[in-house]
Parts: structure tokens; sequence; C-alpha cells
């Protein structure tokens, strides 16, 4: 295949992740490809230890079957009083192919057995309960199959899980999570915003220096 070098492909299936590289790789001129319907990459097997194992795989598995740069991401959610979990199992809490609503059901579930003395954090809106401490963590592998290498970058951003989901942008467990610098949840707030300080937009800021320091 010859290289297009105004197309990056993602090595996802996350029509959210793949919605957010597009806004933030377009001002760079590049267009985003996902792996959505392309049968030529064999399944890939998320079984890593951390985010970074998942990440460099995913990356690996695509870009060798197309023989391309492929970027890929491995995030999810960490809570602290389910002591790190979901972590690596984010995508699939609720079970092998689950989807978001089953996942966020299932961690409020979790946290409400277990939310007795959490501190509240200031600025939550009128009868909001914050469940958790939570971090969402983002990282990022970039393979060039021509030369085996890899650049990568991580990200993440603090908040808490609160006891509803409120809004309705992003995906994944962004109605859950709540943003103390911003008074709202992931979901409410808009591309740039999110972007501004999430797990994904400081890892992508940080590849995108390791990138320009290194070529
Ligand atoms: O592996 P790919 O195909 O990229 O898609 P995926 O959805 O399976 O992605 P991950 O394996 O990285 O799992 C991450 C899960 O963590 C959650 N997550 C990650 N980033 C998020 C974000 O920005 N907002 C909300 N939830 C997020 C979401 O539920 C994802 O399904
Ligand atoms: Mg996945």
């Amino acid at each position: 295949m010859s290289r297009d070098l105004s197309v990056i492909v993602i090595a996802t299936k996350n029509e959210g992740k793949a919605r957010e590289f597009a806004h933030a790789l377009a001002p760079l001129g590049l267009a985003v490809r996902t792996l959505s319907g392309d049968d030529r990459v064999p399944a890939i097997v998320e079984d890593g230890e951390t985010f970074a194992d998942n990440a460099r795989k995913k990356a690996r598995t695509a870009g060798e079957a197309l023989g391309v740069p492929v970027l890929a991401d491995d995030s999810g959610l960490e809570t602290e009083a389910l002591g790190g979990e979901p972590g690596v199992f984010s995508a699939r809490y609720a079970g092998e192919g689950a989807g978001d609503a089953a996942n966020n059901a299932k961690l409020l579930r979790e946290l409400a057995e277990r939310a007795a003395d959490v501190p509240q954090p200031s600025g939550l809106p009128e009868g909001v309960r914050a469940l958790s401490r939570a971090r969402f963590v983002c990282a990022l592998a970039l393979y060039d199959p021509e030369t085996g290498a890899f650049a990568e970058a991580d990200g993440m951003v603090d908040g808490w899980i609160i006891d509803r989901p409120l809004g309705s942008g992003g995906f994944g467990y962004d109605p859950l999570f709540w943003v103390p610098a911003f008074g709202r949840t992931m979901a409410q707030l808009t591309t740039e915003e999110k972007q501004s300080i999430s797990h994904r937009g400081r890892a992508l800021a940080k590849l995108a220096d390791l990138l320009r320091k290194t070529r």
C-alpha cells in the first residue's frame, strides 16, 4: 500500500475515540481512518497487564497487517474506591461485548456498595453525590512497520465518579466522570474542552512534542 501522508490509521473500532482523534488532528491536516469494517487486521486480544502493553499490541498488529504506520489508544477508568478497577478491563467491565450503558450501570452498582464515607468535592450540582475519586488514563503507541519502532506517550486526568449520569457528549464513562476544574462531567464538555484536559488530549500533546523533537 502506498503511504498517504494526509491520512493516519488509528487502531480502534471505538467511534467516540475516532471522533476525538479526528478533531485533534484536523488542524494538522491529518484525516483519520479506523479499523471499523477493515477485515485485513486480525482480531486483537487486549490481554496486556497495562494500558501501554495493549496500545503497543494494537498498533503493531494493525501496522504489520496494513504495512503503514498506525496509532493506537488503550485507555480506561481507575477508581479509588474499587482499588483501581475497572482499569484495563474498562471496555468489558460488565462482560465481553458489553456496551457503555451496561458498563456504567455496573460501575454505579459496585460503587454504591462501597461508597460510605467518601469526601465530597466542592462545586457538585445540588443533590449529586460523589462515589469515588477516579482517573482516566490513556496510553498511545505509534508503530512504524518499516522500522519496527514505537513512539509512545501517556496522559491522565483526575476527577470523581458521581451517583448519576449527566450530559450527552463524549462516550463511555464520560457522563459519570465529574471534572472539578470545569464543575461539569466530561459528557457536559465540548470536544475542545474535553481535549484540553483529557487523558487522551494530554497524551496526544505529549506524543506530538516527542515527534517534533525526534524528526
Ligand atoms: O480497543 P478499541 O477498539 O480502541 O476500543 P475500546 O472501546 O475497546 O477501547 P479500550 O480497549 O481502550 O477500552 C477503553 C474503555 O475505557 C473507557 N474510556 C476510555 N476513554 C474514555 C473517555 O475519554 N471517556 C469515557 N470513557 C472512556 C471506554 O469505556 C472504553 O471502552
Ligand atoms: Mg478495546
